[in-house]
């Protein structure tokens, strides 16, 4: 008898249990939404902004983000807005003056770390330290891009051999998975100047510096979907950043320990010192970021701010290119001009004006995410058009009010691949204006203001290696031409069916499908078709499954 009392007590304390948590999370995140919301009440709103049902707003920009961004545009030109994620407000910026207003905003006001770190959850991802001393800021900016045209034939080397391996030119059509192939180039490439050979060219490295990133922004998501107390306690559940951490160790360790050794002997300035980024920060890292635990993470979190941001956007110009196999033969003929004056160098490289323009015409259609410049205010703010947004706001700028602005580029929705060549011969402006790692107003892809993308010299100078690469050895075509592959999105369904595996199926796309493009003539099996593109919330990532089908270049 006490047992059969026993267990139904015992089920029903189960039952409290779960609905008390249930009642609890619903009134932390009910008071959470209202009380955001209340502090926002005046900022007009894309969608509901009813607490919870506000989801329903959230759920229609994690799937149309852009659809979402531009009915705000629409409706409250040059206003700002407020669009819902699945975690706040987002208070988006599409005015050109606040635009301007925002780049200059200092980070005691407007974080940018503070929004990476919520973003990216780094406490317990990448790691605190990173935005606490940033030191490898400066050495991006600085060291990387003054040594370029000393590091550029090695990227060559690194580029022109791994198009061999993976999309081997011959005179038959072959097939490449766009993304999946140029993420791993991007790796080997970037990682040549990283680390060095023989890392870069280590397979088993290469792969965990893809998937790490991976797993950052997969931990970030389903952490941030529960509430603050739980988060160190789920994160060794469902999160394999540690694991990749002590992979990453594995390799680099033993690297650490040569480097620290031929200093001990020769000197920190020894004349056979490797000229690459790990040598960089062993001469700048002080106390214990000069241990391998933090080195390991300096590199990883390197290859997490490069690999996808390059290989996303150059997948993006490569299926331009592929769509359109008609800019093959004038940027050919560009290129082989230059190279036949300058040699595979940077000279060479900021003379490609036509390769320049087309990718940065490629990337204003389609940059990395639809919101640029996001920050956190770090107390309230008056903006000069009398808007007041409190402590605690997430804001960030559309991408679309400035790259499809129909005062600044006619016809905007079109892709023109030599819009910026065009547009620099009618301007009386600074020579290098409309060159792709010159950020604007009107051009935002790699962000604006004091937190700019540091390494843009270098990641424009790889892509526009590679496109050259491309264009010089391969015929490229799209695998149906006229046709485009269906938008990746609709295939997780709708509603609470869904598929729940989508973001773990998303990160595995993404990585299996990165190897492909520098090297060949490439083209679309459908001709004229480009394969749709996937925004998944505000960011643009290729179509996972679009292939390319190459052979090599007939002259060649
Ligand atoms: C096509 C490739 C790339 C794109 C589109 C890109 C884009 C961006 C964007 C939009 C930002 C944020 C800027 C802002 O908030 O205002 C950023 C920041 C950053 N990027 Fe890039 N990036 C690329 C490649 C790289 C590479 C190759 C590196 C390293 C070598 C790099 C290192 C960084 C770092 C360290 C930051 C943070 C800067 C800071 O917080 O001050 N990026 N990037």
């Amino acid at each position: 008898m006490a047992d059969m009392l026993w267990i139904p007590i015992r089920l029903g304390d189960k039952y409290h249990i779960v609905i008390a948590v249930l009642i609890a999370i619903y009134w932390v995140v009910l008071s959470y939404w209202r009380g955001q919301t209340r502090k926002l009440r005046h900022i007009p709103t894309i969608g509901p902004d009813t607490p919870l049902i506000s989801y329903y707003g959230a759920y229609k920009f994690l799937v149309d983000a852009r659809g979402v961004i531009s009915s705000g545009m629409e409706r409250f030109p040059n206003a700002m807005f407020k669009v819902a994620d699945m975690f706040q407000w987002m208070v988006v910026i599409t005015d050109p003056k606040t635009v301007d207003e925002v780049r200059k905003l200092p980070d005691n006001v407007a974080s940018s770390s503070e929004a990476h770190d919520e973003i990216l959850q780094t406490e317990f991802t990448l790691g605190e330290h990173l935005s606490r001393n940033p030191y490898h800021v400066p050495i991006i900016r600085v060291q990387l891009t003054k040594a370029l045209p000393q590091l550029l034939p090695d990227v060559r080397e690194e580029v022109v051999d791994a198009f061999q391996e993976l999309m081997p030119a011959t005179n038959k059509w072959a097939k490449a998975m766009a993304l999946d192939t140029m993420m791993k180039i991007f790796a080997r490439a970037s990682n040549r100047i990283f680390v060095g050979r023989p890392l870069c060219r280590n397979p088993e490295f290469i792969e965990l510096n893809v998937q790490y990133s991976v797993d950052v922004i997969r931990t970030g998501i389903i952490l941030r979907l529960l509430p603050r107390f739980l988060r160190a306690w789920m994160k060794p559940l469902i999160s394999s950043v540690d694991n990749r951490f002590e992979q990453g160790l594995k390799h680099l360790a033993p690297l650490f320990a040569e480097r620290r050794k031929a200093r001990e002997q020769k000197g920190a300035n020894y004349s056979s010192k490797p000229v690459d980024f790990l040598s960089w920060l062993m001469d700048e890292a002080k106390d214990e970021e000069q241990t391998d635990w933090y080195l390991n993470s300096r590199i990883l979190m390197i290859n997490f701010a490069s690999i996808h941001t390059s290989s996303m956007t150059f997948t993006h110009a490569f299926l331009y290119l592929a769509t359109y196999p008609e800019y093959l033969k004038p940027l050919r003929d560009e290129i082989e001009e230059v190279v036949r004056r300058y040699g595979w160098s940077k000279d060479a490289l900021d003379q490609m004006y036509h390769v320049d323009s087309f990718l940065k015409e490629s990337q204003r259609l389609t940059p990395l995410t639809n919101l640029l410049i996001q920050r956190v205010l770090v107390k309230d703010h008056l903006f000069s058009d009398g808007t007041l947004l409190p402590k605690g706001t997430t804001i960030s700028v559309a991408a679309p009010s400035a790259h499809l602005n129909g005062e600044k580029y006619e016809d905007p929705l079109r892709f023109d691949g030599f819009r910026y060549v065009k547009m620099r011969e009618r301007s009386d402006a600074a020579e290098r204006k409309f060159d792709m790692v010159s950020s604007n107003i009107d051009s935002l892809g790699f962000g604006l203001g004091r937190h700019i993308c540091p390494g843009r010299f270098f990641a424009a100078s790889e892509l526009k290696m590679m496109l050259a690469h491309i264009v010089v050895t391969y015929d490229v075509k799209l695998e149906h031409e006229g046709v485009r592959p269906p938008d990746f999105v609709r295939t997780f369904g709708l509603g609470r069916h869904a598929c729940h595996g989508r973001f773990f199926a998303t990160s595995e796309l993404k990585t299996t499908l990165a190897h492909a493009v520098v090297t060949y003539e490439v083209k679309l099996e459908d001709m004229d078709v480009r394969p749709a593109d996937r925004w998944i919330a505000a960011s643009c990532l290729p179509n996972p499954t679009a292939q390319v089908l190459f052979r090599k270049h007939a002259d060649i």
